[in-house]
């Protein structure tokens, strides 16, 4: 037997409900990952044991000798910086609310990631899954003329096929880190719901924020399984822990985050957490941020793990698919800028 696929026994009345905390965290686990293809069982159960630490603790943690390619990251910024310096009009031709499946750009402040916000303080590029037939929020992206940019579309492309790779390769420690068979995800994820966003961030003027309300992202959840988010040298991510304290989340050259998002957070009833995130930058110069975000396939159900709940308690979440909650949160986030 493929030893990725062996099953693992959970140990006799675990109970995953049991882990739940309200923990405080202060600072953000690094997570070696140089094991992640290894095939021995104990070397990958013992990354995974450090993924579930970080998953009920904090719901963010680093990811250190990942297997993206450097070059691969700095052809997708380099595309990113280029795509940014296009006059507003050339973007604004591929404007997000002309898709119908949310392809394409967000003018700054044309998200409002936080219902309390005005508007958040980046601008976007993004793409998705081209298959067809994969669920309502599938289908072609939009792209600039390959005259105006060319080599846009190869280089964030190349980017996207190796992040989708890593996310894949996620999947079966997610599953080895809540005591489920590492083929868990496997039939939830044939067509991966994998949107993937160019971010770029003015420097923030101190004026714009008098009240708090428009910054680079307002504090959210991410809505999909997990992000896998590579950020610039600039900083001012920031991570809320259980006592409402925002904690930096610094640039570690080298790294990626990952952080949970509300589909685990739905399986797991709220035992593997979706932690409340924003950025503001105040570093003075651009930030550069692209996040890919993992979800199952379209109808996949969101139903509570019963290893996440305790005899006795009711599920803290109704029952939905995948991709209407994630389209629907979408639809929130954009309806702030729709008709401008
Ligand atoms: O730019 C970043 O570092 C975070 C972006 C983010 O939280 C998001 O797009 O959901
Ligand atoms: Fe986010």
């Amino acid at each position: 037997m493929d030893p990725h696929l062996e099953f693992h026994t959970p140990a006799p009345g675990f109970l995953l409900a049991d882990e739940r905390t309200e923990s405080s965290f202060e600072q953000i686990p690094v997570i070696d990952f140089a094991d992640v293809a290894s095939t021995d069982h104990v070397k990958r159960r013992d990354l995974a044991d450090k993924i579930r630490d970080a998953c009920i603790n904090v719901g963010f943690f680093y990811v250190k000798n990942h297997p993206i390619p450097e070059s691969t990251i700095a052809g997708a910024i380099r595309a990113a910086g280029d795509f940014f310096a296009l006059p507003t009009d050339s973007k604004l031709a591929l404007d997000i609310h002309k898709s119908a499946n949310f392809k394409g750009y967000t003018a700054l402040l044309g998200e409002n990631a936080n219902p309390e916000g005005r508007g958040d303080l980046h601008e976007g590029f993004d793409i998705g899954w081209e298959e067809q037939g994969a669920g309502p929020m599938a289908g072609l992206n939009v792209w600039p003329r390959d005259s105006d940019l060319p080599g846009f579309r190869d280089r964030v492309l190349e980017y996207y096929r190796a992040a989708v790779k890593f996310g894949q390769s996620l999947f079966p420690l997610f599953a080895l880190a809540l005591d489920l068979p590492e083929n868990f995800f496997d039939d939830k994820t044939t067509k991966p719901a994998a949107i993937m966003r160019l971010l770029h961030y003015p420097p923030q003027a101190p004026a714009l924020d008098d009240d708090g309300r428009v910054i680079g992202i307002g504090a959210h959840t991410d809505y999909e399984c997990f992000t896998i988010l590579w950020q610039d040298a600039a900083g001012g991510l920031q991570v809320q822990n259980a006592d409402g304290k925002w904690i930096d989340a610094v640039p570690i050259p080298g790294t990626f985050v990952i952080n949970l998002g509300d589909q685990f957070a739905r399986w797991t009833n709220d035992v593997f957490k979706s932690t409340q995130h924003r950025v503001t930058n105040r570093s003075g110069r651009e930030r550069y941020s692209m996040p890919l975000f993992f979800g199952t396939d379209y109808d996949v159900l969101l139903e509570p793990l019963p290893s996440c709940i305790s005899p006795g308690q009711t599920p803290k979440y109704e029952v939905v698919t995948a991709g209407d909650y994630v389209q629907s949160r979408l639809a929130e986030t954009y309806a702030h800028s729709k008709g401008d």
